[in-house]
């Protein structure tokens, strides 16, 4: 559903990504690692329209999206999470999807003033968008709590909620499980599958090589810009390459 084809960006005499080509399958979930600094970030940006490629291009379900602003690559169904979660924290859980959900739908300030037909339908929406996504990660006991009262691993699971709202067809996660304890990890693990079974295509981006490990079906590996390696895991982690680059001897015998 989503092909990259010799992707590039320079920023002046740094190659961020370098001659990237890769493919990523529907209901699928790829992982993309790699040492800090490969270009993982930068791969992502350019994916969800954030920055232009210098060279290559973008498919998404065959059409080509290279170029394209973020705005135009979100409508085309492709939605992302970030490392930190960035909420209201002196709202309510569901709140902050409301207000989520809102940013992504079309009303003008002219509906809002005007308090037109579009805006009431698109308020009624929003608020069962929030409430059903939140179902689906599985937070509907909390969503009258403040978001600055939650757990880390349940800020994760409402920038999920969040990516949700555009009924998206790829999910881009940078860092899911970052910054939360192994108990939590297997349980956010659980999410993610949840949403390949749901038909959502998911990439994302981690470093905790268990979870990737048993989690994806696809991993694609970066290291300074270049894929040195793409594959399923048992293939990526006996690869002496990526041994070298990135897991280390002792990972790749365990
Ligand atoms: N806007 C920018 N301007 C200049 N250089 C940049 C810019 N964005 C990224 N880079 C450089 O591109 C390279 C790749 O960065 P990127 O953030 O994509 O790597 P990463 O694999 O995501 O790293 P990490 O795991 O630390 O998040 C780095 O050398 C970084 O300094």
């Amino acid at each position: 559903m989503l092909e990259v084809v010799n992707l590039t960006k320079r920023y002046g005499g740094l190659t961020a990504v370098n001659d990237v080509s890769a493919q990523f399958r529907k209901g699928h979930i790829s992982a993309i690692i790699g040492p800090n600094g490969a270009g993982k970030t930068t791969f992502f940006n350019l994916i969800a329209g954030a920055v232009a490629p210098t060279q290559g291009r973008i498919l998404l379900n065959g059409e080509d999206i290279t170029g394209m602003r973020a705005d135009q690559v979100a409508v085309r169904g492709v939605a992302r999470t970030f490392q930190s979660t960035h909420l209201f924290d002196s709202a309510t859980v569901m709140d902050n999807l409301i207000v989520g959900h809102r940013l992504r739908t079309r009303s003008g300030l002219w509906d809002v003033i005007l308090g037109s037909a579009r805006l009431r339908t698109e308020e009624t929406l929003c608020r069962r968008k929030a409430e059903e996504s939140l179902e689906f990660v599985g937070l509907s006991h909390i969503a009258d709590r403040l978001a600055g009262d939650i757990s880390q691993e349940e800020r994760k699971r409402v920038a999920v909620a969040l990516a949700l709202a555009t009924d998206p067809q790829l999910l881009l996660l940078d860092e899911p499980a970052g910054g939360i304890n192994p108990e939590e990890t297997v349980s956010l693990a659980r999410l993610i599958r949840k949403l390949a079974e749901h038909g959502k295509t998911v990439c994302l981006i981690e470093h905790k090589m268990d979870m990737i490990m048993s989690l994806a079906d696809h991993i694609v590996v970066l290291n300074y810009g270049a894929k040195i390696a793409d594959g399923p895991p048992d293939k990526v982690r006996a690869n002496p390459l990526v041994i070298e680059a990135y897991l280390g001897a002792d990972y790749a015998q365990a």
